[in-house]
């Protein structure tokens, strides 16, 4: 870990906000300090993946707690993640570092252009020396193209910016074996693979009213972060030097995989599907057993109300999903499609008709 030249630090929000809501600029410079120390002179590259907008945007609309309603919650994030990063602007500068803001919607790591221009902009931050802080870009998310959490969001943008090291930082120092506020649970200092998370008990809340998703999409970021060759330490904001430094300190996830092909990680784990085709037994084992695109003859039915570019699931005649990709169709289009040769489309309708349904390069197959 001590090698680590480019590392993800995520920071959530209740390691930010003080006990009666708002941005504690304390916890925030105590946070800048460790970073700019941990990049080493500029020697190591620090990306921050920071939550906190909705939370510090609470107290300065007069809200008490984090609404349920997603226009409300947009709305505190657009006035809160204008403090969090100047904030974040102003205690980097006590170091004489820049920083950069990044906004993201999940989009940005699936498309391909988006996926270009995202990995170009963070890589170009860093070479200036300036600390990218990215979130996810609240106000304009809707909830078919949001990550919804952070963690997965760190885990996708550690593969983004090809990562050494992800450190997930929390207001508790580690993967406990059941809920941590509980007597007699203990850390699990590492996690080599799924099988060691046997028997812990995962809680999906953390404090009332500040995080989201609790221990469950950290430990869902671990793993799709692991299996992409990326490790992950999990500890608390307060023991972030330490995990900089390469210390023993909270949960350590090995990687478990090698790294895959870039875009498609978001495809696999974290998109929300906006339709499915159904495919036929030849197109299944074209796909699946041959890696080859999709088209139009192997269709046997579409579902859903999805448009081009949009991630949608692949099934077989039993239904199961056998892979997820980006189509190249809108959903009213595909009727007429489908069972029908590429060839016949172009000469019938147009060259524009003889692309595939779905390229190879836009699939995942999915584990069964
Ligand atoms: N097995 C577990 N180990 C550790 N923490 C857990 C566990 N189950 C639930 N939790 C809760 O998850 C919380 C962290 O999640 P969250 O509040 O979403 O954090 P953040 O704002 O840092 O993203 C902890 O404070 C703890 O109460
Ligand atoms: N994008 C949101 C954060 C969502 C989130 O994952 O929060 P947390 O569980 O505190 O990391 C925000 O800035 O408020």
């Amino acid at each position: 870990m001590t090698g680590a030249r480019r590392i993800v630090v995520k920071v959530g929000s209740s390691s930010l906000t003080t006990a009666e809501g708002g941005l504690d600029a304390d916890r925030v410079d105590a946070l800048v300090d460790v970073l700019a120390a941990g990049r080493d002179g500029g020697e190591r590259d620090i990306v921050l993946v920071s939550s906190g907008a909705i939370a510090a945007g609470l107290a300065p609309l007069g809200l008490r707690r984090r609404p349920r309603d997603l226009a409300r919650q947009q709305a505190a994030a657009s006035v809160g993640q204008g403090l969090l990063v100047a904030r974040y602007t102003a205690s980097f500068a006590r170091h004489g570092v820049r920083v950069g803001q990044v906004l993201l919607t999940a989009d940005d790591t699936s498309r391909r252009a988006h996926h270009r221009n995202a990995a170009r902009t963070l890589d170009k931050l860093l070479a200036m020396g300036a600390v990218p802080v990215v979130n996810e870009n609240d106000t304009v998310a809707t909830d078919e193209i949001r990550f919804g959490d952070n963690d997965r969001l760190a885990a996708l943008v550690a593969h983004l910016v090809h990562a050494d090291l992800l450190v997930l930082l929390s207001d508790v120092d580690g993967l406990y074996d059941g809920d941590p506020s509980r007597p007699g649970t203990s850390r699990l200092d590492e996690v080599r693979g799924p099988e060691d998370l046997a028997g812990v008990e995962i809680g999906s809340a953390g404090r009332a009213g500040v995080g989201t998703g609790g221990m469950v999409t950290k430990v869902e970021a671990a793993r799709i972060a692991a299996e992409a060759g990326i490790p992950v330490v999990l500890t608390s904001a307060s023991q972030a030097a330490d995990a900089l430094k390469g210390r023993d300190t909270g949960t350590l996830f090995h990687a478990t995989g090698s790294r895959s092909a870039d875009r498609l990680l978001w495809l696999q784990h974290a998109s929300a599907p906006q339709g499915s085709l159904t495919l036929d037994d030849g197109a299944v084992r074209a796909v699946v057993e041959r890696r080859k695109s999709l088209l139009p003859a192997g269709i046997a039915g579409v579902e859903g109300e999805f448009q081009a570019g949009d991630p949608v699931e692949l099934k077989d005649a039993e239904g199961h999903a056998v892979a997820r990709g980006l189509v190249n169709f809108d959903a009213r289009e595909i009727p007429l499609l489908i069972g029908r040769s590429t060839r016949e489309l172009a000469r019938e309708l147009g060259p524009a008709y003889e692309r595939e349904v779905v390229h190879r390069d836009d699939l995942v197959l999915l584990r069964r």
